[in-house]
């Protein structure tokens, strides 16, 4: 809420419409010379994780509103072809909920009402939430969120690689091909609980080392995938060479309960996030994961449950706007740098954006911006100068000259 009130002041000083609407995603709009064509939404998200930096997300918002500033500062906006809105969308990284592109989606109209009711730990709902910050959403409210695919031309997204691949091309900035598919799952290890002091080990249903187990066999199936998946299984070769150089797994929570250091766990929980680029692939490997689970819990004779938090496939990028995106960023460096000598590079993204939510509603395009040593959701987190004012003079150029 806080960050809503200081960027709100930053879009009302760029001369933009601003309102937030009943997911808490903030908005601001310029209507152009056309109020009523197809408008061009572009943003990113106000969120972010646990200890992060101050670039991923934010980055994205910046670049738009300080663009439409420059346009609106030379009398240039009020000539825009098409209406032009900045969003800043409220839930996009799905930290506390588990559901991630909460904003985003909202708009693009793929989640039900009853995502309203999605709770975090400590059991408080989305709605409360919204409510408790004098959000007063419904569930007529949300659903009305959805933007009407006719009103809109296209979405654009600025923001961060949070990889290494700009850094190591010697490029400030990159057009995005497409975004890789994620799935989120949660999964529960019971076991007996029992004194850390009497029970046997021969006699141990410990939920933790079961857990050990299964999270260092989904590292050693994602590390090598063609050894656990096969063609006669499930996976032609094209989908195993395609996750050989994709597939990624993150165990980033776990908890168990009661978490004494005497006391042989009942319950351990923990969070499953697998990406990559072919979707069949992922699907092939949550299934062979699943069966392991399954397999691993049967032989330590505990139980496990596998929840399927979020499932996102992946996105490919309108070439239309990837080409806008590409000259326009040239442009930037050739009025920063005189001639540049390479091609804009293009490359994929592994990390999520809102453009996969937004890909629902409307054709998306994203320009990645360069970031040190690609380090990301993390305090280390950092954009040079000059590269922070590529990325802004980029932006200006794709809005001056967007088709
Ligand atoms: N939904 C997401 O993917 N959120 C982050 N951007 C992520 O990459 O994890
Ligand atoms: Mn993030
Ligand atoms: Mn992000």
């Amino acid at each position: 809420m806080r960050a809503i009130d200081v960027i709100r002041k930053w879009m009302e000083d760029a001369g933009l419409r601003t309102w937030v609407d009943h997911m808490g995603n903030l908005h601001g709009r310029a209507d152009g010379a056309n109020a009523n064509a197809e408008a061009l939404l572009i943003g990113s998200h106000m969120d972010t994780v646990v200890d992060a930096g101050i670039f991923d997300g934010s980055l994205g918002i910046v670049s738009a509103i300080s663009a439409l500033k420059v346009m609106f500062i030379n009398g240039k906006l009020q000539k825009l072809r098409r209406p032009v809105e900045v969003i800043a969308f409220s839930d996009e990284e799905g930290v506390r909920f588990q559901t991630t592109f909460l904003g985003s989606g909202a708009v693009a109209g793929i989640f039900p009402a009853t995502t309203l009711g999605v709770s975090d730990k400590r059991d408080v709902t989305v709605e409360s939430v919204l409510k408790e910050n004098s959000i007063e959403v419904t569930e007529e409210s949300f659903l009305q969120l959805k933007y009407d695919p006719k009103s809109v031309w296209g979405y654009v997204e600025v923001h961060i690689e949070q990889g290494p691949v700009l850094e190591q091309v010697g490029f400030p900035l990159g057009v995005v091909k497409g975004i890789a598919g994620q799935t989120r799952l949660k999964v529960t290890v019971r076991g007996s609980q029992g004194h850390a002091g009497t029970v046997p080990m021969s006699m141990r249903q410990d939920p933790m080392v079961a857990a050990a187990e299964l999270i260092l066999v989904m590292e050693s199936l994602c590390k090598n995938p063609e050894k656990y998946l096969s063609y006669d299984y499930q996976c032609s070769d094209s989908t195993l060479k395609s996750l050989s150089s994709s597939l990624v797994c993150t165990v980033g929570e776990i908890s168990t309960w009661p978490s004494a250091s005497n006391v042989i766990p009942g319950q351990v929980t923990y969070t499953v996030d697998i990406r990559a680029i072919d979707d069949l692939g992922r699907e092939a490997v949550i299934y062979d994961l699943s069966k392991r689970i399954y397999q691993i819990c049967d032989k330590r004779s505990v139980s496990c449950i596998i929840e399927h938090k979020h499932d996102a496939g992946a996105v490919i990028c309108a070439s239309k706007l990837s080409s806008q995106l590409k000259s326009a960023a040239s442009s930037a460096l050739k009025r920063m740098e005189g001639d540049i000598e390479f091609e804009v590079p293009t490359l994929m993204s592994g990390a999520g954006h809102d453009a996969m939510a937004m890909s629902h509603l409307t054709k998306v395009g994203m320009l990645f911006v360069r970031c040190r040593g690609g380090i990301s959701h993390s305090p280390q987190e950092h954009v040079v100068d000059n590269d922070v004012w590529a990325a802004g003079l980029a932006t200006l150029s794709f809005l001056e000259n967007m088709q």
